[in-house]
């Protein structure tokens, strides 16, 4: 594939080499710039998930590691004609995550490491620790301690990751993460300012593309800030081999808690002030520095999109609505989308007969405690009773 690599800080470029990560010159951000294959058709595609679409994955891997990720569902509402919910809690692990994850780790082995590391909310963590233990690698975690949700923590004890908790947030973490990367070479990072996890993350694009067209909007819960970029690309990428003639609006949706990109966007400013102490039932977006700000707000600008927050109470409610009158589990990270889509459709922000796709990146299992915190119809019963109150008879 065509290509080269672009310092978003520098505007250095270089040839697509899969061993750079960030700029060599000054450390900033690389992106990933690619023209697909010449002739390229989705017609002419095999197989199922993220790597259905390695023609137009950059990198050359000598090894795929892969758990099948990807192929999620695009679940039609019932209650909204025009509006759609990507699944992504189906993937392996249950996020998006994974769709990263097997491009990154199949690079790291590709490259010859044997040592991974990555900082977390949570979900970052569960697959960096499972796709590791698939390729034989030796992962490190690095997770803010008590503020990860039970079922991701638990996912990381089980596939076997080393974890490292520090006190403080998840920003804490991530800076952690850059020091390793950077002082010690045979530690190949997974968070996703490395260009080559969004590579997998940019085919939620594609498989949309694929079940429904180019919609007119993609609503997506932004917390590091890499998804939004990388579904962007996917989309951006389309366009420039002549597939779709336009791109989505991306509609980032942020905690009110921890909305830099929200608040940046809100006050018109071209670079978010940065939150020191993020706070949101929303765990997997309580991030208050996101590494990818730059990327995030460039596809946001770019596609005419723009960002909005939504309160704790707003997601919770959504979290509900999304199980009770739709019938899917999404953790609060991922209802903040819905969240997104009924205030902007309430505040006649957006009009309910555009396509809209909201991205529901991980699954209700993730954070049993933030599920259980819905108001429970449970009800002590005498056996020999249970059919009054069944007829509401008792
Ligand atoms: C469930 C979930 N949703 C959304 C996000 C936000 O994605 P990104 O960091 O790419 O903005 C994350 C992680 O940050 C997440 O784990
Ligand atoms: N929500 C994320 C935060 C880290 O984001 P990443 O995309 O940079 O790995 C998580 O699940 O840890």
């Amino acid at each position: 594939m065509q290509g080269y690599l672009k310092c978003l800080d520098c505007g250095e470029e270089y040839p697509v080499k899969q061993d750079l990560i960030t700029c060599p010159k000054c450390g900033g951000l690389l992106e990933i710039i690619l023209e697909p294959p010449k002739g390229f058709t989705f017609s002419s595609l095999r197989g199922k998930g993220v790597w259905r679409y390695k023609d137009l994955i950059a990198g050359e891997y000598k090894r795929i590691v892969t758990l099948n990720e990807g192929n999620t569902p695009l679940i039609k509402s019932s209650n909204y004609e025009n509006a759609y919910f990507k699944f992504e809690g189906a993937n392996p692990t249950g996020s998006f995550k994974d769709r990263g994850m097997t491009v990154a780790i199949s690079s790291a082995v590709s490259l010859g490491y044997k040592v991974v590391v990555a900082a977390s909310t949570g979900n970052t963590a569960a697959s960096a620790a499972a796709y590791a233990s698939r390729a034989g690698l030796k992962s490190y975690i690095v997770l803010p301690k008590g503020k990860v949700a039970i079922g991701k923590l638990a996912q990381s004890i089980l596939y076997g990751a080393t974890i490292l908790e520090v006190d403080g947030s998840f920003d804490i973490a991530m800076s952690s993460v850059m020091k390793l990367y950077k002082e010690l070479k045979i530690v190949y990072p997974l968070n996703s300012f490395n260009p080559w996890r969004l590579e997998g993350q940019k085919t939620i694009a594609f498989e949309i593309y694929e079940d429904i067209g180019v919609p007119d909007n993609v609503i997506v819960p932004v917390g590091n800030a890499g998804n939004i970029y990388a579904i962007w690309k996917g989309f951006t990428e389309l366009k420039s081999a002549g597939i779709i003639d336009r791109t989505p609006r991306m509609i980032g949706v942020q905690a009110e808690g921890a909305s830099p990109i929200a608040r940046a966007f809100e006050k018109g400013l071209d670079k978010p002030e940065f939150v020191d102490t993020p706070e949101t039932v929303a765990t997997a977006i309580r991030i208050g520095k996101p590494v990818n700000w730059k990327k995030a707000i460039k596809a946001i600008k770019n596609s005419r999109g723009f960002a909005i927050s939504v309160s704790d109470n707003e997601i919770l409610d959504a979290q509900r609505q999304l199980a009770r009158r739709e019938g899917i589990g999404a953790e609060p990270a991922s209802a903040a989308a819905y969240a997104g889509f009924l205030k902007l459709v309430n505040e006649k922000r957006l009009d309910t007969n555009e396509k809209t796709v909201m991205i529901l990146t991980g699954h209700a299992l993730k954070d049993p405690e933030a599920m259980a915190k819905s108001e429970a119809k449970r009800i002590l019963v005498n056996p020999e009773h249970i059919d009054k109150v069944v007829l509401g008879e008792l």
